[in-house]
């Protein structure tokens, strides 16, 4: 049977391309570099013009299909994800990479419908490394087969992070908090690319055993989820549920909290070492909504582990 989504995910290879040149010209000019919701949340007109290219482009090809774009969003537009086909999109990231020109953005294409990833694209321009996925045909890298990790020892591993664009007291403690914790476990290394997609296309391609971030945005994880997944990687929750971490206000924190009193990160933590004996992670604490602080609106947690699992263990 013809596969219904292939044209939209070859538009999408097509169109990631073409924005990866727009961003490779512009790194030969000057940024012109803004600042959203910090003052280290960086955005440059580059930003809004890819996005822009990528929407114009896809609206041509498939007048249907709706948008979920990091920059579209800022500008005041609603993330609200239907089950009408959609592409989330996330023009570059990477953006504070991009404007220091540190080798590693991307540019980040992911398509719903169903409220299900259908297939996902990562351009990581600088590298010329074209990442995909379509759901149930694997993950690739430049039409190489993926395959996470096959390491089971989290004492042997190397774990990828971020640590976002928040500079607020409490939740930088809880960036380090959890960094702590996991370089004692202790592991072999903790790594980060600067870019949420391109740190979860590691995990796809079994260079880093896993990935975690506080606060990360449902354009920066869309595709990469199912790069990861299709590579044979796990998204799990603070419960060691399966996450779909591209829906947004899936499970609020607050609960996390008044359940028994404590930060969730640090939970999150003391069931990373739990798990850590058999298990890799990646986790994430997506933001709920622009303007709200992390430290409230941390909800889940996302677990990456080396190999698909049916049942996941217990916690
Ligand atoms: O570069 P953008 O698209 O802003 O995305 C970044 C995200 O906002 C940060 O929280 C993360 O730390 C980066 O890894 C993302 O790539
Ligand atoms: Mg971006």
């Amino acid at each position: 049977m013809a596969d219904l989504w292939q044209s939209a995910m070859d538009h999408a290879v097509a169109i990631a391309r073409k924005a990866g040149e727009t961003i490779r010209e512009a790194l030969l000019n000057d940024r012109k570099v803004t600042t959203k919701s910090s003052s280290v949340d960086l955005v440059t007109q580059t930003d809004q013009k890819v996005e822009k290219m990528i929407i114009q482009s896809v609206k041509e090809r498939f007048p249907a299909h709706r948008f979920i774009g990091e920059e579209s969003v800022a500008a005041g537009e609603a993330s609200n994800l239907t089950t009408a086909p959609t592409w989330i999109i996330d023009p570059i990231d990477g953006t504070t990479n991009f404007v220091h020109a540190f080798p590693f953005v991307a540019v980040s294409i992911g398509f719903a419908v169903n409220s299900q990833v259908e297939f996902g694209v990562v351009y990581s321009c600088l590298e010329d490394k074209m990442y995909t996925a379509r759901r149930g045909k694997g993950a690739f890298c430049n039409g190489e087969p993926l395959q996470v990790s096959d390491q089971t020892d989290v004492k042997q591993s190397i774990i990828a992070t971020e640590f976002g664009s928040s500079r607020d007291p409490e939740v930088v403690e809880n960036i380090f908090s959890s960094l702590r914790k996991i370089l004692c476990i202790p592991v072999h290394g903790v790594r980060g690319a600067g870019t949420a997609a391109v740190n979860m296309c590691l995990v796809a391609s079994g260079s880093v055993e896993a990935y975690y971030e506080i606060g990360i945005h449902v354009w920066d994880v869309a595709a990469g989820s199912l790069i990861v997944t299709e590579a044979g990687g796990v998204l799990m929750d603070v419960e060691g549920k399966n996450a779909k971490p591209w829906l947004p206000n899936t499970r609020p924190v607050g609960r996390n909290r008044d359940a028994t009193g404590s930060n969730p990160v640090s939970q999150a933590t003391k069931q990373i070492v739990k798990i850590s004996k058999t298990t890799l992670i990646v986790f994430f604490f997506p933001r709920i909504a622009k303007g709200v602080d992390t430290t409230e609106t941390v909800h889940e947690i996302s677990v990456t582990l080396p190999r698909k699992t049916e049942n996941h263990p217990e916690f």
